[in-house]
């Protein structure tokens, strides 16, 4: 009998709901075995019990592994946090307030050597100035540290680079400090530091012919070497052993002067040379070795305090930012001679070493240890062109500047015993003292 169209929609509409059903009941079941703790009907005693197979332990087993896996990440993500904190913590977010300058009076100035001691001070008074500032530095003494203040700011930039290699950029002026300057570290590797001094000072001033920049290179009160005049006027022309141990420095200084006058002359480089006489001030490194961090350092530990050879050689020293305000008068000025930038207040090295110890108190000694050879015996500045062509003389007394100084160092220690890499190890084994001054 043929099938009606009635029948055959009735017949469909039943099939479609069969299915239907089979397809819920399917679904619910798989719902069920998914569950942990789901119930199934054992088929000999006809009891409920929990789910035992191998499948079930398996599911639970990847539940448990997977709660413990949410732990731990979530306990890194923990750990990361915490760090990124401190991290942030370290980064300074409030810049020093720096003066705005319109773009006609904002020059952009490179400071080779500018994470150093000295740089980094002059880095300071140029930025808060409202100068661009960029640093070129091979941290070979200098230190990311000196600067980290800066990092981010919208006027400077910090570039690691050996000016012994040449640079390609524009700027309006330069300040050439790069070298080391401490004589352990200058002696360390003579010829880096002749390189530095002669093929850095090369590099310096043909950027500057390159882009009509004009240069302040940082020359030394040791282009006078060991001197037959007291004091030193800048028409001394000096008493340098050529080949003695001070060498590198002191001859590379000094072709790093007749460099920039040879290309002052032929060129028409504008240049400016500061010859800087002994400077101290905070940031120095604790492994500096120059006399004013040793003394320090060795009162600051009630240590030995020890003066090399009999004590009566004389130096004149000056606080750091006396220096960069001759350097930053010399740059602006006119002058184009080389100039001592120095305090001409002049002590022994044994007086030197009572005052620090007196400043510190403590327990120290001083005495005398085996003397340095080619040590300059006297050093003094003679100033009056600065005063005369700059308005410049310095401002910090001594015992100012090494309160400071003293200071400094005190929190320096307290940082070492945090950080090994910081540990200051005084190079007293190969200077064995001989006699007890105090
Ligand atoms: O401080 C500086 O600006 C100058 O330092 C050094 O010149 P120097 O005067 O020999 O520096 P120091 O090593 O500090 O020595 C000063 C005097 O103290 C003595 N000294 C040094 C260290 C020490 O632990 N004990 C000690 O008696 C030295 O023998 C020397 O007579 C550099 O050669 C100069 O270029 C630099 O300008």
């Amino acid at each position: 009998m043929p099938l009606t169209r009635r029948k055959m929609k009735q017949f469909c509409l039943f099939g479609v709901a069969t299915l239907l059903v089979f397809v819920l009941y399917k679904s619910l079941a798989s719902t069920e075995d998914l569950q942990p703790n789901a119930l199934h009907r054992d088929a000999r005693d006809n009891e409920i019990l929990p789910l035992a197979s191998g499948e079930h332990r398996n599911q639970q087993a990847i539940i448990e592994q997977q709660r413990k896996e949410l732990a731990e990440a979530k306990a890194k993500i923990r750990e990361i946090e915490a760090k990124l904190g401190r991290l942030e913590a370290n980064v300074p977010r409030k810049y020093p307030d720096v003066r705005f300058l319109n773009y006609k009076n904002r020059k952009r100035i490179l400071i080779t050597g500018g994470a150093g001691f000295v740089g980094s001070h002059l880095v300071d008074f140029l930025m808060m100035e409202g100068h661009e500032v960029i640093v070129v530095d091979n941290f070979f003494t200098g230190r990311k540290r000196n600067v980290e203040h800066w990092l981010g700011h919208e006027n400077f930039e910090l570039i690691h680079h050996d000016i012994v290699n040449p640079l390609f950029i524009e700027v309006d002026e330069i300040y050439h400090l790069a070298s080391p300057a401490s004589p352990p570290h200058y002696m360390y590797n003579p010829v880096k530091t002749i390189k530095t001094n002669t093929m850095g000072t090369i590099n310096v001033l043909g950027l500057a012919k390159r882009v009509g920049a004009k240069v302040l290179i940082a020359s030394t009160s040791e282009v006078y070497g060991d001197p037959t005049v007291h004091p030193q006027p800048e028409s001394y022309w000096g008493h340098v052993n050529p080949i003695g141990p001070r060498a590198c420095y002191d001859e590379g200084k000094r072709v790093s002067e007749t460099l920039s006058y040879a290309y002052a002359k032929q060129e028409n480089v504008k240049v400016r040379v500061a010859r800087i006489f002994n400077t101290y001030g905070p940031r120095m490194h604790m492994n500096d070795g120059r006399v004013v961090s040793n003394f320090i350092l060795q009162a600051l530990r009630n240590e030995t305090i020890t003066v090399y050879g009999n004590g009566k050689q004389t130096r004149s020293f000056q606080y750091v930012t006396d220096l960069v305000d001759g350097l930053v008068a010399l740059m602006v000025s006119n002058y184009t001679q080389p100039v001592n930038i120095g305090n001409p207040v002049e002590h022994t090295i044994e007086e030197f070493a009572v005052i620090i110890k007196d400043l510190v108190g403590g327990t120290s000694i001083i005495s005398q240890g085996a003397a340095v050879e080619d040590d300059p015996q006297r050093r003094k500045p003679d100033i009056t062109r600065a005063k005369r062509y700059l308005n410049w003389e310095p401002r910090v007394p001594l015992k100012v500047g090494l309160e400071k100084t003293i200071e400094y160092f005190r929190r320096e220690l307290d940082r070492a015993n945090h950080s090994e890499r910081n540990v200051f190890m005084p190079d007293n084994k190969s200077k064995k003292s001989e006699k007890i001054l105090v």
